[in-house]
């Protein structure tokens, strides 16, 4: 019988009606409790690690949640760890960077209704993540309304369907439906040795840009932060007429900042080459974020600048694809 390890977190899964809202309020055992699924012949062990929204999340928390994985690696088959779903795409990609290596699956899952209302997905959600922490397979996944996806290609969609969450530029690993698991790929094996690598630092930002974005935020930002990720549009770039970014992002890098532009569209990539705008902020050394999600981009920025601020190196780091977080090969100028 495989033997799995529930870590809950907290989030709606684990909610119960309080004063001023739902709030997380079930240990772990209460979980399992509701579910109470006789067709499943696993031996889970769980263990309550905190009980947060996951708004409430920090990164210090992913720490907190991939050291756990990391001491009780060599005792399990499997993992399962239940989250809000708000935040669980940045834990996801978190995780998929800081345990590298794994030869196990650490499943993460989470419910839009609580476990204890009488409709709720949470049953299902829990059901399917303990069925796919027995598989053979290793990696960082979501499962989420019997999909399967990457922990750094999960990104939330829906704030109240079921369906909560899309892999984006990558397909589901597989889908589950009644117990049985149909798969569409599987990453490929490797004979890698589980390493804890939880350097982050959290000091980044995301700037989503808007037509009329004042250029003076920058020198904010500049005080604040050693990374900012700039959330532009489409294939990427700036504006330069009128309210100038250029500059300002010019002084950014001069002073140490990493700068990493990105899109606002979810699907598909920048291609920082193909206009004007995009060509400008191009000069510059910036970073390109490819077709990795925002969720992915901040953790693993995160992760980069905990271990080096050397621009190069954290570009060599970002743009090089680690737990299927990114597709694209770089279009350069020529
Ligand atoms: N569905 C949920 O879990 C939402 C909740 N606010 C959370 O992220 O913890």
């Amino acid at each position: 019988m495989k033997k799995l390890l529930l870590l809950a977190t907290g989030g709606t899964i684990a909610s119960i009606e309080g004063e001023e809202g739902l709030v997380p309020g079930l240990s772990a055992k209460d979980l399992l409790d509701y579910f109470n699924d006789t067709s499943l012949s696993v031996d889970v062990t769980y263990q309550i690690l905190m009980n947060r929204d996951s708004t409430n999340m920090q990164p210090e928390h992913w720490v907190e949640i991939a050291e756990a994985v990391h001491q009780n690696y060599d005792q399990y088959d499997g993992f399962v760890i239940t989250h809000g779903t708000d935040t669980l795409s940045f834990t996801s990609a978190a995780l998929s960077y800081m345990l590298q290596g794994l030869q196990k699956p650490v499943v993460v899952t989470g419910s839009q209704v609580p476990i204890s209302f009488k409709h709720t997905d949470a049953k299902k959600n829990l059901s399917d993540a303990l069925l796919f922490a027995c598989e053979n397979i290793g990696g960082v996944f979501v499962v989420f309304d019997g999909r399967v996806m990457m922990g750094t290609r999960a990104v939330k969609m829906r704030t109240k369907s079921y369906d909560a969450f899309e892999s984006i530029n990558l397909p589901y690993v597989a889908m589950i439906k009644e117990n049985r698991i149909t798969y569409y790929w599987q990453p490929e094996r490797n004979e890698l040795k589980l390493t804890l690598d939880t350097s982050l630092c959290p000091d980044v930002f995301v700037l989503k840009l808007h037509p009329g974005t004042n250029p003076e935020i920058f020198d904010f930002l500049k005080k604040l932060y050693k990374g900012v990720i700039i959330e532009s549009y489409g294939n990427g770039g700036v504006p330069f007429e009128q309210r100038n970014l250029l500059p300002k992002i010019k002084e950014l890098i001069d002073e140490g900042v990493v700068v990493l532009i990105s899109t606002q569209c979810l699907e598909e990539g920048g291609d920082l080459y193909l206009y004007e705008v995009g060509r400008k902020v191009a000069q510059y050394d910036v970073i390109l974020s490819g077709d990795m999600n925002k969720e992915a981009i901040v953790a693993k920025l995160m992760w980069a600048l905990g271990k080096t601020t050397n621009i190069i190196e954290v570009k060599q780091i970002i743009e090089t694809p680690l737990a299927w977080d990114l597709s694209i090969t770089w279009d350069t100028e020529d």
